[in-house]
């Protein structure tokens, strides 16, 4: 017994879990909107408008599913908390970066409900203070406002559940060349690059992802492996290279055949793995002589649901054992 008395208070209210993603338009209407968010209210020129509109174009057909994907994870969750915890202890609440429901939407959306406190996550498992820190500000700014207690989960970049859903992505994968992971053959781990000078900021964003990669590889018995980036902006900066089609430039030069892209920051179908992988990449990558494949990905898995529900209920455990 702690020896602390409680006083009644009715129905304990749940706890709210502000489930974060990027976001992405909900048509192609709406990529103008979207893009101008992104870059913070500059919208883009008339061809860089044009350029995102056809990269969306190309991967959906005139049809969007994307944000009905982020939906199902979400739902996803719900049913997994509820069977980890019990049903009415979490409810899930959506929060975009750069689209309605915005990440302070979510947050809004929690107080109308009562709600007091809350656990942020974000769908993807490494941290980065670019990243995931800046929903985190977000979302930590709108819960003061409002009066609600908010933890952040930062990462769960090396939960066991994810690396092993992980390595059988990559199983799989490996599976679908003739002679599985033989000679010539490279998993290619990848994700999205940021601007270089996030390694001056002492960021944990590069080594937490060297860290899921050679988890993965490890759990799937795979040696000859290599990291890469993907998907960098051009800005006039530079960006964390190398990049996916020099690395694939380099590997083809070395004689690698084929290779199994697994991107590790990605947990979703994107338009970084749907375009700049699948289309892109692969395109480059067949030009000289190499044959691409890509893991598929996590989307609601069972098992990356699991990593989720379980990081978010260890961070409420966590975060009462600090009071
Ligand atoms: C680290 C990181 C992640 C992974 C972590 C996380 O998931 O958060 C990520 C994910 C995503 N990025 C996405 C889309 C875009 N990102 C852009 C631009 C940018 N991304 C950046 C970083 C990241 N982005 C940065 C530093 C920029 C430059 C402008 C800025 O400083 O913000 C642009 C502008 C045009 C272009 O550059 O292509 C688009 C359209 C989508 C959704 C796509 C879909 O609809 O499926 C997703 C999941
Ligand atoms: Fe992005």
């Amino acid at each position: 017994m702690s020896g602390t008395t409680q006083k009644p208070t009715g129905a304990q209210k749940p706890t709210g879990v502000l489930v974060m993603s990027y976001g992405t338009p909900e048509s192609l209407e709406g990529v103008e909107a979207y893009y101008t968010h992104i870059r913070r209210g500059n919208p883009p020129t008339a061809e860089q408008l044009e350029d995102l509109t056809d990269r969306y174009k190309t991967i959906v057909g005139g049809v969007f599913p994307l944000r009905e994907n982020t939906n199902r994870q979400v739902e996803a969750l719900q049913l997994t908390l509820d069977s980890i915890a019990g049903e009415g202890k979490y409810v899930c609440y959506q929060g975009l970066k750069h689209a309605a429901p915005y990440i302070e939407d979510g947050v809004a959306a929690m107080a109308a409900d009562g709600i007091k406190e809350v656990v942020g996550i974000v769908l993807t498992p490494q941290y980065s203070a670019m990243s995931v820190g800046g929903y985190m500000k977000r979302a930590q700014e709108e819960a003061d406002k409002r009066g609600i207690s908010f933890v952040a989960v930062k990462e769960y970049h090396l939960h066991p559940e994810l690396i092993d859903a992980l390595s059988k992505r990559v199983q799989e994968g490996l599976s679908r060349f003739e002679d599985g992971a033989g000679a010539n053959m490279l998993v290619l781990f990848s994700a999205h690059s940021l601007p270089a000078k996030v390694l001056e900021m002492k960021d944990p964003y590069q080594d937490q992802l060297l860290a899921t990669s050679a988890a993965v590889a490890a759990a799937a018995g795979v040696q000859n492996w290599q990291f890469t980036w993907q998907s960098a902006g051009q800005t006039g900066q530079p960006w964390l290279g190398p990049d996916i089609l020099e690395t694939l430039e380099k590997l083809a030069s070395e004689g690698v055949k084929r290779v199994l892209v697994t991107p590790v920051g990605f947990v979703s179908d994107h338009l970084e793995v749907l375009y700049d992988i699948d289309i892109e990449a692969r395109k480059f990558a067949e030009e000289r002589g190499i044959r691409l494949e890509r893991i598929r990905m996590l989307n609601d898995d069972a098992q990356y649901m699991l990593a989720m529900a379980d990081t978010v209920v260890k961070a409420v455990a966590n975060e009462g054992a600090d009071v």
